[in-house]
């Protein structure tokens, strides 16, 4: 891209020495830079990037983009020096991979929980209708059903714009993102046109974040409002009329809302839901008339899910048949309310609850069909939001045996995460184990025939954050594994 019209978009910037008169590639990471491109420095949590200027100069960067003087030999490389270069980021990002988010349809899903399931649902219909599609986030980017990591939920502008452009570039004509509180506010998302905003829900989380839930709910209000003011082109707000929040996002949009309930009155709702042990049934009420809808997915929540699915697909321009085929032919979400294989007398779950509200939706996804003890292990993560921990172990309580662990407990210790969250056990048949493979080694030790195992706080994951180390870790295969020594005998593989 031509240095200028790069330029063009950071005015009232100080240009220090000659830029080049085209700028190869941008990154915000030293390690990553190519001979010719352009290195914007971030002030970091951890680092400062402008203390990296020199290795990336050294790699070959030719434009550094700093918000304080730093040095540069100016015959080899310009630098500019603008006021927040995080915002900065946002707005040369769009533009140097071609505006990408205008050549593909984008969906944009949001709430506390529920964001990955809504998602792939999303994507997966599209996909079974025969449309090219790509969704990203806590799982990773995945580009029409090949699955990429990614460090974060949302990605930083570079690398949310350089996703969309590959999506755009293999042909894809929907991207369905995860869009989570931190990138909002932090603008990871400056540059996206997006054409449908989904919420799901809002309850405790993140707190340590946002500090107070008004903030929390205004920033993922933020989605609403990006839809923009352009009301020539066909963009959508989809919203669910059983959470309060939803008032106000009507109100953050000039675009058609699509509602959907259980509850509530609503465009798309269910009723008569029935919750089986493998399957879930319900009837839902659309704009033509009421539709019979069978899926694999299991629980409560996932009632939600679908109907939030189901009104985004059909602003999208779906037909209603399309979309129940689609949720009929979807598999479970990798780690969302997961049956791990197993011929033991056990029946196990992986889910990755790790809010008050998921807890109680998990239980409550498998309470229809316990015939004996219902145990629950779970976990939450070091350094992040303590003051849902004693209300998780609340919610938790349900559980017949409860077993307190550590999600990634990162740099705090394994007594200080237990006992908080033991602090809201209203009964005592529980145990704190910080150390999540003995805590599920237990689990399965004090399971008897019947019973179910719900795992929750992990999901997808195939490690363990501690300290600043990933460990390999797999709950469903620790159980295996103590359930066939239990058992003496195979338990069956894992998908
Ligand atoms: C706390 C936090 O938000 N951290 C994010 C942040 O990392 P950071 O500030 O620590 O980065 P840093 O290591 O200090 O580096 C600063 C700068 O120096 C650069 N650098 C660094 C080293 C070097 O050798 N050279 C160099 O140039 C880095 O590339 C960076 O530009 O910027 C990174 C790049 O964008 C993010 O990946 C990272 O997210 C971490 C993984 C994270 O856990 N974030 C959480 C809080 C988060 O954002 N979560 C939400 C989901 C919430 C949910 O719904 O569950 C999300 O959207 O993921
Ligand atoms: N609609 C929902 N309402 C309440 N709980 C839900 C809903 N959907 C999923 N859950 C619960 O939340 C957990 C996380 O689901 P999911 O990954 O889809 O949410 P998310 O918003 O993407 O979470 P995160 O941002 O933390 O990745 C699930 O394992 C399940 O226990």
């Amino acid at each position: 891209m031509e240095t200028t019209e790069l330029l063009a978009h950071l005015p009232f910037s100080e240009v220090i020495g000659t830029p080049p008169v085209e700028v190869t590639d941008i990154t915000t990471d030293s390690r990553a830079v190519q001979p010719g491109g352009a290195f914007i420095c971030i002030n970091g949590y951890t680092v400062d990037g402008h203390d990296y200027v020199p290795q990336a100069l050294a790699a070959g960067a030719r434009l550094i983009i700093a918000d304080r003087p730093v040095e540069a030999d100016p015959d080899k490389a310009a630098v500019v020096i603008t006021d927040d270069t995080a915002r900065a980021e946002g707005l040369v990002a769009s533009a140097f991979f071609g505006h990408p988010s205008k050549s593909v349809r984008m969906i944009g899903v949001t709430g506390t929980n529920g964001k990955t399931s809504v998602a792939n649902i999303i994507d997966g219909i599209l996909r079974n209708s025969g449309r090219k599609s790509a969704s990203s986030g806590t799982i990773g980017f995945n580009l029409n059903g090949v699955l990429y990591e990614s460090a974060n939920t949302t990605t930083d502008a570079l690398t949310t714009q350089r996703m969309i452009r590959q999506a755009s570039a293999e042909g894809c004509e929907a991207m369905t993102m995860e869009v989570s509180s931190h990138g909002l506010v932090e603008g990871r998302l400056s540059g996206t046109e997006f054409d449908i905003a989904v919420f799901t829900n809002l309850t405790h989380d993140h707190l340590d974040y946002h500090g107070t839930m008004e903030h929390y709910g205004y920033a993922k209000g933020l989605l609403f409002a990006q839809l923009g003011q352009d009301t020539s082109k066909p963009k959508f707000a989809v919203l669910n009329a059983d959470d309060p929040w939803s008032d106000r996002y009507r109100q953050m949009t000039a675009h058609p809302v699509l509602t959907y309930a259980v509850d509530s009155e609503a465009m798309f709702r269910a009723r008569d839901i029935r919750l089986e042990a493998g399957r879930t049934v319900f009837l839902m009420e659309t704009p033509e008339g009421e539709r019979q809808v069978v899926m694999n997915l299991i629980g409560g929540f996932n009632v939600y899910n679908a109907l939030a699915s189901a009104a985004a697909l059909y602003a999208y321009g779906l037909g209603l048949d399309e979309i129940i085929a689609g949720l009929g032919a979807l598999p479970a979400v990798k780690g969302r309310m997961e049956r791990v294989e197993t011929d033991l007398p056990l029946t196990i779950y992986i889910d990755y609850a790790h809010t008050p509200d998921a807890i109680e939706k998990a239980i409550a996804s498998v309470l229809p069909y316990k015939k004996n003890k219902l145990i629950f292990l779970v976990g939450t993560g070091g350094n992040r939001d303590r003051s849902k921990r004693p209300i998780m172990a609340e919610k938790a309580s349900v559980a017949d045996y409860v077993i307190l662990t550590t999600d990634d407990p990162r740099h705090e210790d394994y007594e200080s995460i237990t006992s908080e969250l033991a602090a809201g056990m209203t009964h005592e048949n529980y145990a704190c184990i910080g150390d999540r493979e003995q805590a599920v080694r237990h689990a399965v030790e004090v399971a008897g025939e019947g019973d179910i195992l719900l795992f929750a706080g992990k999901g997808h994951e195939d490690f363990q954050i501690i300290g600043n180390t990933k460990y390999p870790h797999s709950d469903a295969e620790i159980a295996l594994d103590e359930a066939e020594k239990k058992f003496g005998r195979k338990a069956g593989a894992r998908d």
